[in-house]
């Protein structure tokens, strides 16, 4: 009898055992059967956030137009958008040959290889590799041709700088003697962190005429890709019909007339290191500046 109902029993204990693990079994299946929602919710989610973000992003630069974007390459012609000159030369002496009287902005991608651009950053992060600002941005100003590093900065500056100063002659319809390099033309490097001083706040919008006093052509000569080396960062005309960028792409040039036809402002980086140089020009023999010479 004690036998019968431990035999009774040790059945029941079995029977439960099964019932448990089928239980256990339908769980992990009924389980197995939502992951595929879930993860379809959660990469949902993901994207949404994502895509929230970008509109987000997108709303605080506000753009309205790409005029060139940095994976296109702009060869053999630059691509070159006019606008109206602003009264801002009328109200100083005229350079026949050089004053703008066609005003507009244009970008090349022909002018300066990568690998010369790839040359000169590296100069770039060297230098200011020396020192820096703890804010966001830093400049070298090589104005005077200060800082040589063996034969070859000096030749490829010069070299980069007189194609430069040729298309921009070239486009606007200028005697290309009659430019002449003026200060401050400088390396700069930017990147995410926060604005110590003022200096650091390169995002206003400006007018290099105003600014820089002396400019009547601005170029600008990138060493770092957008989308890449940075994100933000992006160059943007500021019109009264809306903005326009320019997407930094390394060895591409953007050139401009520099008067308040072209109010400018760079959209503040939010990740990775931008490098560039300014080089400007006048037509206003008193604000040039000599090139360096060898010894
Ligand atoms: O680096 C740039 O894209 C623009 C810099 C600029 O606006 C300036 O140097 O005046
Ligand atoms: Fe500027």
């Amino acid at each position: 009898m004690v036998r019968m109902r431990n035999a009774k029993g040790s059945n029941a204990t079995e029977i439960e055992k099964k019932i448990k693990r089928g239980n256990a079994l339908r769980q992990g299946s009924a389980w197995r059967g939502y992951r595929g929602p879930v993860a379809l919710l959660l990469v949902s989610v993901c994207a949404c956030t994502v895509a929230v973000w970008m509109y987000i992003y997108s709303l605080d630069s506000d753009i309205t137009e790409t005029l060139v974007s940095q994976r296109e390459l702009v060869s053999s012609h630059p691509r070159v958008y006019t606008v109206q000159c602003s009264e801002d030369y009328d109200n100083q002496k005229r350079y026949p040959g050089c004053t703008p009287q066609k005003c507009g902005r244009a970008v090349t991608d022909s002018v300066v290889t990568r690998e010369e651009a790839q040359i000169l950053r590296r100069l770039a992060e060297r230098g200011l590799g020396l020192a820096g600002s703890e804010g966001g941005a830093s400049i070298l100003d090589l104005h005077s041709g200060a800082l040589s590093m063996g034969k070859q900065f000096v030749n490829i500056y010069r070299d980069v700088r007189g194609r430069i100063q040729a298309v921009i002659a070239e486009t606007f319809g200028l005697d290309p003697a009659l430019l002449y390099l003026t200060k401050p033309t400088f390396f700069s490097r930017i990147n995410s962190t926060a604005a110590k001083t003022q200096h650091d706040e390169y995002w206003h919008p400006h007018i290099d005429k105003v600014t820089y006093g002396s400019f009547d052509y601005t170029s600008l000569l990138y060493l770092s890709d957008y989308g890449s080396d940075f994100t933000g960062g992006r160059f943007i005309f500021m019109d009264q019909s809306g903005n326009r960028t320019v997407e930094p792409r390394a060895g591409r040039v953007s050139f401009f007339s520099s008067g308040s036809e072209n109010l400018h402002r760079v959209e503040k980086v939010s990740w990775g290191t931008r490098y560039a140089i300014t080089v400007s020009f006048t037509c206003d023999p008193a604000h040039a500046i000599s090139d360096p010479t060898l010894p």
